[in-house]
């Protein structure tokens, strides 16, 4: 995939106006966001009253010794302490809630979007690629959302208001602080986004590692059997090296740039409390203006530090935003035109391929270049054709997987392209070599295309191929199965993805190469089963087996992008070389040749 010209530059920063991105997902909560921002902001600004109020009781009641003046300005200083812990509490919790919906919102959009877009998408994304977006960009948005945006704003401005109060308290002062800070917030900066490339390739190494143990355990019996420990360690151990390497370039600039910030306010602090005393000594401040000074100077810590390392999370933020957003504007290409209405389609249907032409994109050459065929109501033919030849894209093209990039297929007379998605998706059935179930139950695996389906299509589809094996397993069809459940047999995989084909028995089905993970014995019993299953639905089955050839009613080459021929298999046989020479590569094809 051309993903690398759509990512961000290899030190993960993008522009920060990709941010913008977030706002349609934001935009329903900019109630609760307008909260957080305001709670964060009031309670900036009571933290700020103290070390005012703070200079008024050294000024006033303590250089005066005037008691009673003292508790109007102590309540004070309660209030605001009370104040700002109120505050704080609205804006975790109005943050939090807002942050979680926003997170919730974009999370749903990203999977439903994985699922509408269509195969071809996913053919030429890597599925590493989508995890990461999924997960690690995911994360990254919520945690800036949910922490980092608020603190950015409200230390934007409480470093402006802050040096703005320390100008007017003493402005020579103001000025020297101002001119140590806004040098640090730059370099800050520069060195939080050097330490976020370096993090970045510590988890590229990380993940290099743990690919390798991955694979070196799963194929252990490869590596010993071919005597290859030893290359596989050093491999190992070179990119453990690596690993090291790229850990101590982390942590020096990590070590950098806290020495930085650890440098700063003590300089800073020594310069404040020299030329302080210089001035309260000439009469330019009073005492209570430079205790103001230092607790102003104190507040300001925090905001300063943190902002080398907000801006670079936003830069990291933005990055992670273009990345999502690649996904949420990859084109759905396989849609519904607009206006598409149902159609009659009967049980079993007419199947018609018309001049049908596919090309992958990015091939220059086309798989299909002009296949023409026509499966009659209640037909079952047989697709086969050398390996390579383009079956399986052929009936992808059916349920509208790919669409073809020419020609057209019909369902009874409808164009698949003029039914709405989801009508031809139930009318025609598929099941794959590739038998793909899910961490459900059986039950959930069976009935996945068809919810409606009740108990006697289920245990009808069962019989049919032949997996009644389910109501041995430990909780019957309630037996959760799939990755993370209880492994099965390829043989039983097949057989559980073949039932789901047949559940309900649709108009048209589509098996490609069902029975290739089965024992001959299996095969047998299935192969009955399902010639009553052919006899009620149209149905193309490609087939490499002699055995499934012999199911279906005829049988159609694919050689050259076409159908080079179609008629019984005895027909064939006698008159066309090609199929003979096909069947001849196989065993048990010349088995039934002869
Ligand atoms: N996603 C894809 N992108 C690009 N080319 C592809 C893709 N999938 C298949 N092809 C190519 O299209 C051609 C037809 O592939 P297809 O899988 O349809 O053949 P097949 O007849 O089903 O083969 P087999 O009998 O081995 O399963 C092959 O040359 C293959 O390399």
């Amino acid at each position: 995939m051309d993903d690398a010209a759509h990512s961000p530059g290899p030190d993960g920063a993008g522009k920060l106006s990709a941010l913008a991105r977030l706002w349609p997902f934001a935009r329903p909560y900019r109630g609760l966001i307008a909260l957080t921002f305001g709670a964060a902001l009031l309670a900036t600004l009571a933290q700020l009253a103290l070390p005012l109020v703070t200079a008024a009781v050294v000024d006033g009641p303590i250089a005066e010794g005037d008691r009673s003046a003292l508790v109007p300005l102590l309540g004070l200083a309660l209030l605001f302490g009370v104040a700002e812990a109120a505050l704080f509490f609205v804006r975790r919790v109005a943050m939090n809630r807002s942050c979680l919906q926003l997170e919730r919102d974009l999370r749903d959009a990203l999977y439903q979007r994985l699922q509408r877009l269509p195969v071809g998408f996913h053919d030429r994304w890597a599925s590493g690629q989508l995890l990461s977006r999924a997960t690690t960009d995911m994360s990254t948005i919520r945690r800036f959302v949910g922490f980092a945006a608020v603190f950015l704003v409200v230390n934007l401005i409480t470093c402006v208001v802050v040096l703005a109060l320390l100008l007017v308290t003493y402005w020579p002062l103001g000025l020297a602080v101002a001119a140590t800070t806004v040098p640090l917030t730059v370099l800050g900066m520069r060195w939080e986004r050097r330490y976020n490339t370096e993090s970045r390739r510590v988890q590229d190494q990380q993940g290099e590692l743990t690919t390798d143990v991955e694979e070196a355990v799963q194929g252990i019996r490869v590596v010993k059997s071919l005597g290859r420990s030893g290359l596989v360690f050093d491999r190992y151990d070179a990119k453990a090296t690596q690993l090291r390497r790229l850990e101590l370039d982390k942590v020096r600039t990590l070590a950098l740039l806290w020495c930085l910030f650890e440098l700063h306010p003590q300089i800073t602090l020594a310069m404040i409390l020299v030329g302080g005393a210089m001035a309260v000594s000439s009469g330019a401040l009073t005492i209570g203006g430079l205790v103001a000074f230092v607790a102003l100077f104190t507040v300001l810590l925090w905001p300063i530090l943190s902002l080398g390392f907000l801006f670079a999370f936003a830069q990291e933020t933005a990055s992670a935003c273009d990345r999502v957003g690649e996904l949420l504007d990859a084109p759905v290409t396989v849609a519904d035109r607009p206006g598409v209405r149902p159609a009659v389609v009967g049980t079993p249907a007419r199947l018609r391929f018309e001049g049908v032409r596919f090309t992958y994109p990015g091939s220059a050459e086309p798989v299909l270049d002009g296949v023409d065929l026509d499966l009659r109501p209640g037909e079952t033919v047989a697709l086969v054709g050398a390996t390579g030849s383009g079956k399986t894209t052929l009936t992808a093209l059916v349920p509208r997987l790919h669409d073809a990039s020419g020609g057209r297929i019909t369902v009874d007379g409808s164009d698949v392209r003029d039914l709405p998605l989801a009508q031809l998706r139930s009318v025609v059935a598929t099941a794959f070599e590739d038998a793909t179930l899910f961490s459900m139950s059986v039950r959930e695996n069976l009935t996945l295309g068809r919810p409606d389906a009740g108990d006697d299509a289920v245990a009808e589809a069962l019989r049919v191929a032949q997996a009644q094996f389910v109501h041995d397993l430990p909780w019957g069809l309630d037996t959760r199965i799939g990755e993370q459940g209880l492994s099965l047999s390829g043989g039983q995989r097949q057989r559980l993805a073949l039932a789901r084909a047949v559940l309900g028995r649709p108009s048209v089905l589509v098996l490609d190469d069902p029975l290739s993970a089965l024992d001959v014995h299996t095969e047998a019993l299935v192969e009955r089963a399902l010639r009553e299953v052919l006899a009620g639905t149209t149905a193309l089955v490609v087939a490499h087996r002699a055995s499934t050839v012999l199911l279906a009613d005829r049988v159609a080459l694919l050689a050259g992008g076409r159908i080079a021929a179609v008629g019984t298999h005895s027909e064939l046989l006698a008159t066309v070389p090609a199929y003979r020479d096909l069947l001849a590569q196989g065993s048990e094809l010349t088995e039934v040749a002869r």
